[in-house]
């Protein structure tokens, strides 16, 4: 063997060989690959680069700002919160305010009254302290007691967990109920994707019920029942039933009636219920009403006996939209003591949800009474908040039926308009080729042209063949007829770009 190679095979004896990176996506889990977010999905990643050059190169792109009109995120487009919500927490967060001479020139006599009381119910008088892992006891009674205001019928704080957010309520429950992919979930299509991504996560099967967009997104009671058919006979032991009222991104609201033939198919097939009603504040459309499933059921005579209900709620939305802050609540009623035992001991793995959330989640279900100091501004702030939401609803509903190929229902309710995209055969070829969705496709050239950040209706499943985009409601009622003009002008440039 020559010196030279003598000397480099000596040299690489004394070079470890190089191992394998101990984590590639290859080695990654593969139910995390397989799960998808499309509200914070590549549309959302991009925009954000736009943003970050905009600061660093303003003026290097055709527009001057990026609308984020792809998340349910109020506070994001400048909504402001409800300031007892804020007085009641910051006093929580920082008793020593309450011993200053001047709290009374700061804060309103009511929340510091709920302050005191709030305190002296915590774990150590601290928000910095554990809870109990379902929740402060005090907060899940004003949370019970908001739910039996509102419905009529009785809740319980013992039925209440507290939790950072609805999402994580939705993860425990997929948690609890899917053994394997032979599990399976009802969702609606189009759907909210935390409930593709949950079930993805958890090794489930998502069982597709579609709504009808000819009908206002309806919820027809003969699809649920074809749909779970089909899945039973795959061998699918479908578990649970996924009702978003408001739905999101459909935003319509059912009917009392509609949600009577729910429970009763619910009770017949041996299913559990969940009801994600983070949207019951956010109803727009005259006429329509929140009716909980809770209340719903009750009112038919059906109780804890005869269905297994689990409802959702969050500070996220509503005319709160304390979405940061990650409050939330689970009510679950229906279920034996034993299960309920698992449940809490899933809840406590986690400890307990951030408290200040679980605060905020009592103020939302007890919020200030007639007579009290704060009441007249608590009002006038929540429905000057309501009121511009519905009309922003209105106005961008009505923006988008006039675009060329699109149709855009109702926004009834919830935060979103969902229109459909009817595209030129150009623009699907073209997509095909690019391998993208048409309508990921035009969110991409609605973006890099606009600033305008929306959500593929890929990205929440449809109908195959149908195309549409999610759009918030949420840009300010000054901002929003700019926005509207400016997807105008885009969307006519690119129908006549791709025209047949
Ligand atoms: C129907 C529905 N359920 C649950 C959640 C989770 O909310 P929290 O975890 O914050 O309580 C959301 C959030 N809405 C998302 C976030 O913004 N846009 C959306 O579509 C939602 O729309």
């Amino acid at each position: 063997v020559s010196d030279q190679a003598a000397a480099s095979q000596w040299l690489s004896s004394l070079t470890p060989t190089p191992r394998p990176p101990p984590l590639t996506v290859e080695s990654i889990n593969p139910k995390v690959i397989k799960c998808e977010y499309a509200v914070r999905g590549a549309i959302a990643i991009r925009a954000q680069v736009l943003q970050q050059q905009l600061i660093a190169d303003p003026g290097s792109l055709p527009f001057d700002e990026v609308v984020q009109c792809n998340i349910g995120n109020p506070q994001g487009l400048n909504q402001k919160p409800i300031t007892y919500f804020r007085e009641v927490v910051s006093l929580c967060d920082h008793p020593a305010l309450l011993g200053k001479p001047q709290v009374h020139e700061l804060f309103s006599a009511d929340a510091i009254r709920r302050a005191h009381r709030i305190i002296d119910c915590l774990t150590g008088r601290s928000t910095g302290a554990y809870s109990d892992s379902q929740g402060v006891k005090a907060c899940r009674e004003d949370v019970a007691a908001g739910i039996s205001a509102r419905d009529g019928f009785p809740a319980s704080p013992d039925d209440i967990f507290l939790t950072d957010g609805a999402s994580p309520g939705v993860h425990m429950v997929m948690q609890l109920l899917l053994r394997s992919e032979k599990d399976g979930i009802l969702c609606p299509i189009p759907q909210y994707p935390l409930y593709s991504a949950s079930i993805a996560l958890h090794g489930g099967t998502l069982v597709p019920y579609y709504l009808d967009e000819e009908s206002q997104w309806g919820l027809e009671i003969t699809e649920l029942k074809q749909q779970l058919h089909t899945a039973r006979s795959a061998g699918i032991n479908v578990r649970a039933l996924v009702v978003i009222n408001p739905g999101n991104p459909t935003g319509q609201v059912l009917s009392e009636e509609n949600q009577r033939r729910v429970v009763q198919f619910v009770r017949d097939e041996g299913l559990i219920l969940l009801a994600d009603e983070v949207y019951q504040e956010n109803i727009y459309e005259a006429g329509k009403k929140f009716h909980s499933f809770k209340k719903v059921s009750r009112a038919m005579g059906i109780g804890e006996k005869d269905l297994a209900l689990i409802s959702y709620h969050s500070i996220s939305k509503g005319y709160y939209g304390e979405c940061g802050r990650r409050g939330g609540y689970m009510e679950v009623t229906g279920f034996s003591k034993e299960v309920r035992e698992q449940m809490l001991k899933l809840a406590s793995v986690n400890l307990c949800s951030n408290v200040s959330g679980q605060i905020l989640m009592s103020l939302v279900m007890k919020p200030p009474k007639a007579g009290e100091e704060s009441y007249e501004n608590f009002v006038k702030e929540r429905d000057g908040i309501l009121s511009s939401l519905a009309r922003r609803a209105k106005v961008l509903t009505e923006g988008m039926n006039k675009l060329e190929g699109v149709t855009c229902n109702q926004a009834e309710g919830a935060m979103y308009v969902f229109p459909r995209l009817r595209f030129p055969e150009k623009v699907l070829k073209v997509a095909a080729v690019a391998k993208v969705a048409p309508d990921l496709f035009y969110t991409q050239r609605l973006l890099e042209a606009t600033g305008i950040v929306m959500v593929p209706g890929s990205g929440f499943r449809q109908v195959p063949g149908t195309w549409h985009v999610r759009c918030t409601i949420l840009p300010s009622e000054d901002k929003l007829p700019g926005v509207i003009s400016r997807l105008s002008t885009f969307h006519q440039k690119f129908m006549d770009e791709f025209r047949d």
